[in-house]
């Protein structure tokens, strides 16, 4: 039976690179693909990954009729296989539906990816609508660490390694591996930090976690958590 999968979890667990080796092992076996992103990191028309990887794909902007634009394809003599779809938070919950459709009346699988919720831990209106749709959810197993070390189920947007908790759903950016510090002279940084639940609700990041640690006034990190 043709399915509809969302493969879901925080940022940086992977997602991207297993669409990746999802589509290489089936075009291995001689199959064709229809391959979707939106927003990626790398630009329009991409789907990449942070191991490096990085292939073709459609941009799936707000005006793409996903039903639409596989029929066109197979009317015009294409072949298609199966769908993937990467960055699917940010799909349209109607797109969303005509993912479903793809599956039930043309009989094609269905693999998206993308993360659940925003930085505040809220559900994209994409990833909602797969959660209400989709025929399994896939929770990505290997799993992103918070700074202390347990498993990282939210992602916080920073600003300057500060988590910040106002602002547009939707801002492309990466992870960073580090932060610059307090009174850097050049622009505000925002990136994002993938973070445990119990972190996330006490805006704690790596780098102000770092700072309180630094401080004589106030207890050792470890004694916080
Ligand atoms: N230099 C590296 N060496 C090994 N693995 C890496 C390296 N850089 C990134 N990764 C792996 O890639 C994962 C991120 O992959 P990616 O597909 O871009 O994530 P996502 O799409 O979920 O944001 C990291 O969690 C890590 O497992
Ligand atoms: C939490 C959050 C993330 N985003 C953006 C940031 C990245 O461009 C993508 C996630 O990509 P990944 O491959 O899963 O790392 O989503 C956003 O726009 N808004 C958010 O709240």
């Amino acid at each position: 039976m043709p399915e509809l999968v969302f493969f879901s979890g925080t940022m940086d667990c992977g997602k991207s690179t297993l669409a990746l080796q999802i589509e290489h092992n089936r075009s291995a076996r001689g199959l064709q693909g229809m391959i979707y992103s939106r927003n990626d990191r790398a630009g329009r028309g991409k789907l990449s990954s942070r191991l490096g990887l990085v292939t073709e794909a459609v941009e799936a902007a707000d005006d793409l009729d996903f039903y639409a634009h596989v029929v066109d394809h197979l009317s015009s003599g294409g072949r298609v296989d199966y769908i993937i779809a990467d960055e699917a938070q940010f799909l349209a919950p109607e797109q969303v539906d005509q993912l479903a459709r793809v599956v039930d009346d043309l009989g094609l699988d269905v693999f998206a990816f993308g993360i659940t919720t925003d930085f505040r831990s809220k559900l994209f209106p994409g990833s909602q609508r797969l959660v209400e749709l989709a025929d399994r959810i896939e929770v990505l197993k290997v799993e992103a660490l918070c700074w202390c070390g347990a498993r990282a189920t939210h992602n916080a947007r920073t600003v300057d390694g500060r988590m910040v908790v106002e602002g547009a759903q939707v801002v492309v950016g990466d992870v960073r591996g580090e932060t610059g510090g307090e009174g850097a002279e050049r622009p505000a940084e925002v990136g994002y930090e993938v973070l445990c639940r119990r972190h996330h609700r006490r805006l704690q990041t790596a780098a102000t976690a770092h700072a309180a640690a630094l401080s004589p006034d106030v207890l050792p990190v470890d004694a916080q958590r």
